[in-house]
This record gives structure tokens, sequence and C-alpha cells, in this order.
């Protein structure tokens, strides 16, 4: 007894010490950053922490000889992820805390406060299963086209866009998405739809039809993300999907393993019948290897994407087996156009440059100020009537890029 109760005051004693210095490498993160103090090497010993430091090279070639880079001079993608990755520095090195996750609660009540949109998607996406075998091509077509449509205002429910207040979906998703059509600015849902049927005629009989989520958001958005994962398979446009999520938390909301697993667990466990009919399925594809969850360090590195085939190009290799990448969310969008000031009019595939190891789709509501491939005119004419269009979410786009 005597010993156990020792053994628990020494754990608890390491606690709280591990806490006391994660709490003081934050406040001098905090410091750092308000006083625009130059960015730092890292000093821990995660996988990634060499390639930050060539990162970090580079940022000071980039700034030729104007000092260091810095808080408030260097690009905004650059130090915001830097800022993700101290966080994670400061924990990573402090056992018995290193795998505590200072967003989880954040995530935990963004589900939960969604449930009700949870229980209406649920239960809708059960419904349409009941007959989806009867359903013909123009009547499957719709389906996707809701429910990608489901997808892409998801990506409103995120975290660091609402400093964690009120980023939760209180109603039905569905019941609204007549009314956002004016909002999607860029709307490629029909080559979508062509690509997904012509690749499953071609792969008829031979290959696999692979496509691919990179994923953002936990909470709602992950939940619309698992229902449309389960249409494309339940439909057959495809045989296998494969999510990519983060491997550290990462813009407060964004979704890891556990946020994964622990949201099909949730669904499962549910105390509702389509809801957790929903979660034995996708539990269901996992186990049956048509679901599959990934990670990779490079999606928490401050590199865009065009790099990817340079620093990763293990994942470069592994995307161009898919027949679709989906990517969600608004830094995957500043990722894929370098996050750079474009002219709106630009082609989004002259912004991804030359990034496109597969045919590729962003469903990304906008919340930074980057956006290609609207018509001549038409952001202007926006811009015009609501100075905020590209910062408040409330505007869309799902735009597409074929294969090089
Ligand atoms: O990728 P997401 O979840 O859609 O958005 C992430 C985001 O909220 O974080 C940044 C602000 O910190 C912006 O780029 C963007 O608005
Ligand atoms: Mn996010």
């Amino acid at each position: 007894m005597f010993r156990i109760g020792t053994f628990v005051l020494h754990l608890f004693q390491k606690g709280v010490e591990a806490e006391k210095r994660a709490i003081s490498l934050l406040s001098k993160l905090r410091n750092e950053l308000q006083t625009d103090k130059p960015v730092t090497p890292l000093e821990d010993e995660l996988p990634d922490a060499a390639l930050w430091n060539q990162h970090l090279d580079y940022q000071r070639n980039l700034s030729n000889g104007n000092g260091e880079p810095s808080w408030f001079q260097s690009p905004w993608l650059y130090v915001e992820c830097y800022m993700y990755r101290r966080i994670q520095a400061a924990l990573a090195q402090n056992p018995p805390i290193d795998n505590f996750d200072v967003f989880n609660e954040g995530k935990v009540q963004n589900f939960f406060e969604s449930q009700e949109a949870v229980i209406a998607l649920c239960t809708y996406f059960q419904e349409l299963l009941k007959n989806i075998k009867d359903l013909d091509e123009k009547q499957l077509q719709e389906e996707l086209f809701k429910l990608l449509q489901v997808s892409l205002w998801g990506n409103k429910c995120d975290l660091s866009f609402s400093a964690g207040e009120g980023s939760s979906q209180k109603s039905s998703p569905l019941l609204s998405l007549e009314n956002l059509i004016p909002y999607i600015l860029v709307n490629d849902m029909e080559k979508l739809w062509s690509l997904l049927v012509n690749a499953k005629k071609r792969n008829a009989e031979e290959s696999n039809v692979r496509v691919d989520i990179i994923l953002d958001n936990a909470g709602f958005e992950l939940v619309t993300d698992f229902v449309l994962a389960d249409f494309l398979l339940s439909s057959k446009l495809a045989d296998e999907v494969h999510f990519h999520g983060k491997s550290i938390p990462w813009y407060v909301s964004d979704t890891t393993k556990r946020d994964f697993n622990w949201t099909i667990k949730q669904l499962q466990s549910a105390n509702h019948m389509w809801m957790s009919r929903c979660g034995i399925n996708w539990e269901g594809n996992l186990k049956k290897g048509v679901w599959v969850y990934r990670d990779h360090m490079f999606w928490t590195l401050p590199h865009d994407f065009s790099s990817m085939a340079e620093v990763a190009p293990d994942l470069y290799a592994d995307l161009q087996k898919s027949s679709l990448l989906l990517f969600k969310g608004d830094l995957n969008y500043r990722k894929l156009t370098g996050d750079k000031k474009w002219e709106y009019t630009v082609p989004f595939h002259q912004a991804l440059n030359k990034f496109r190891p597969a045919p590729l789709c962003s469903l990304r509501t906008l919340k930074s100020d980057t956006q290609v491939g609207l018509k001549p005119g038409q952001g202007e004419q926006i811009q015009a009537s609501e100075p905020e269009w590209m910062i408040s979410g409330k505007y869309g786009v799902v735009q597409f890029a074929a294969a090089l």
C-alpha cells in the first residue's frame, strides 16, 4: 500500500514538473512571437527537426540580407506552421505529457456540439444506403454532389479560424445546400463526376479505383468526410479510400490518428441507431483495408506542396497511385497555391506549380487571401460589396486540376 502510494506520488510530481517545463517553454514562445524575435532553429530530437532547420536556412537566404527571419517579417505560412511545431516541441520533450494534445478538448467539444447535425447526416446517409443499388446514374450523381457540398461546407467548422468559439454545426447540413450554391465560386463537381465514372468503367475488372482524402479538421468536418468516403465505396465509384491526417496536433482542429479513431468509436457507441450503424460500418471498412489511415511528417512541415516531390518523394510516389486526391480546407489550399497573392484569374494548374501527382480537387471555404481560377471580374465584384469575402468562410470552392 505504502509502495503504491509512493509510486503514485512520484508520478504526480513528475507530471507537475513536466507541466511546469512545458508552460515555461510556451511562455518563452509567446514572448518571442509578441516581440518579433528571430526564428530560432529547433533543438528537439523529433524526426523532422533537421528538415525544419534546413528550411530556416532557406528562409534566411530568401530574406537576402534583410535581417533574420522573424515573426512579423517572415511569410505567414512559415511562421504560423513554426508556431504549431514549437508548441509540439514544448510538450514532446516532456514525458509524461509528451503525447498530450493541447487542442483535444476543443475538438471533442466541437464534435459533441455538432451532435444534431451528425445525427441528421448519418440518418440521411443510412436511408440513402437502403436503396443505393437501385439508383440510376443521374441519381447517383445528385447524391455525390450533395455529399461533396456537405463536405465542403463542413470546412466552416474549424477552430483555428474562430479562435475556438462557435465553430460547430448546429442544424442539418443538407437543408441549406440549395441556398449555398451561389457561394461556390468555382464549382468543378461535374469534372469530378466524369473522372470517377470513367475511372470506374476503365477499372471495371482490373485494378482498384483509389480516392485519397487529405483531411482537415476533426469534429463535424471529419464526419462529413467519412460520409463522403462511405458513399464513394457504397456507390462503387471507388474501391478504396486513403485518409491522410496529421502526425502532431496542428492548426488547433486538424485531425490526428487519435481524433480519427476516437470519432469512429464515438459514433459506434452512440445512443442513436444510424450514428452507431455508421460507426460500425466505418470500423469495418478499416478492418477490411478498404479504408486506410496514413500520416506523414510532410503534412506538418512549412513547405508548400510543390516541394513534396523533392522533400517527401515517398509520399509523392504514394499519391501518384491514387485516381483522385481530395484536399480539404483552407490550409491545404494555401499550400497547394504556395500561399501567394495571385491574380484571381490565374489558372489553378499554374498556381499548383507542377504539383500534380494525380488528378486533384480542393474542397475549401475561403478563410485566407489566396484565390485563383476565378472568372475575369468575379473577385472584384464580390470585393466591392463584401470586403471580407476571402476570410469570412462564407464562400467556397470545389476546384479541380487534371494530372500532368
Ligand atoms: O485549413 P482550415 O482548417 O480550413 O483553416 C485553417 C485556418 O483557419 O487557419 C489559418 C488561420 O490561422 C488560415 O489559413 C485558415 O483560415
Ligand atoms: Mn484545419
